[in-house]
């Protein structure tokens, strides 16, 4: 049997948006896009939707550095229902004896907080509603208040949307679309207009798209297109990008649940544009594994 060079991971979710999670505090790992791809593959690796990576924190006062790596191999800034999970992943492997931790990632620290075993509680940061933060090219492009929210009309395809559409955009670290329906969206929209706006000009790094309808103030349904994936049983960052537009469109009080086809998730945010977007979550580990390089 010749030699084999093995990777161990452990698989996890976070309401069904699922992880390959790596240990890589001894900085030994080549996390190429290739690399990210084939463990990704649902059929020729282990399949995820993002693949996670533990590192050392750079700077004293923090925990740990947190990576995250889409399916199609690009490292991103930002991964709610990732971060839950990495919290989970650490106090499991007995990596940290805190339940409350400074998690180093691209747009700045996050503070994941172990609530029960499997249920974590993290602050986000804050969100940013400027185009510059995605970033989003929204000169020349109609404008119009709904509430507190900027929206703007996007040019699509008619043949993809039966009236205009409007819609907002958000960063959480990462960039988002949010899309207001009045009825949950169907299949055929989530794939057709996701996957245009994911790849729509006017958003240089790409987009996660959001489709948000509101049940009433404390709850809404939404789906996600994500970035680098396609649509996702959940999507943490889109969870709160979608629930402070809709806080600030004034549909939606400061706490809400936010309902996916893989979980809920609960997004507090105060509506003060500095503050912190919270977001509360399960975390679960599926499996323990080793990859064949
Ligand atoms: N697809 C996202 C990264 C993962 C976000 C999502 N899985 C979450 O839980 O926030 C992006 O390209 O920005």
């Amino acid at each position: 049997m010749p030699s084999r060079t093995i990777l161990r991971f452990t698989k996890m979710h976070g309401a069904g948006n699922d992880f390959v999670v790596l240990d890589n505090r001894d900085g030994s790992l080549n996390l190429q896009p290739e690399l990210i791809k084939r463990l990704s593959d649902r059929h020729f690796g282990v399949g995820a939707d993002q693949v996670l990576v533990v590192e050392t924190a750079q700077s004293a006062g923090n925990d740990f550095r947190y990576r995250i790596f889409n399916a199609d191999g690009h490292e991103v800034q930002q991964c709610g229902n990732g971060a839950r999970c990495f919290a989970q992943y650490v106090t499991d492997k007995g990596l940290t004896d805190k339940n409350s931790i400074r998690v180093e990632t691209i747009p700045g620290v996050i503070e994941p907080q172990i609530i029960r075993h499997n249920w974590v509680k993290v602050n986000m940061g804050p969100a940013s509603f400027e185009p510059a933060a995605l970033p989003f090219v929204a000169d020349g492009l109609s404008m119009r208040k709904f509430g507190g929210l900027v929206q703007y009309k996007l040019p699509v395809d008619a043949g993809l949307v039966e009236q205009d559409l409007w819609v907002s955009v958000v960063s959480m670290g990462n960039p988002h679309v949010v899309i207001l329906l009045d009825q949950p969206a169907s299949d055929d929209l989530v794939q057709s207009l996701g996957s245009t706006l994911e790849s729509h000009p006017r958003f240089p790094e790409r987009v996660n798209v959001g489709f948000l309808c509101v049940v009433d103030r404390s709850r809404a349904h939404l789906r996600v297109y994500e970035r680098g994936v396609g649509e996702t049983l959940a999507c943490g960052t889109g969870a709160c990008a979608a629930a402070v537009a809709g806080m600030k469109m004034g549909l939606l009080s400061d706490q809400v649940d936010i309902v996916k086809a893989g979980g809920t998730l609960t997004i507090q945010w105060s509506g003060n544009p500095d503050s912190d977007v919270l977001m509360t979550g399960p975390a679960q580990t599926v499996f323990e594994g080793e990859f064949y390089l």
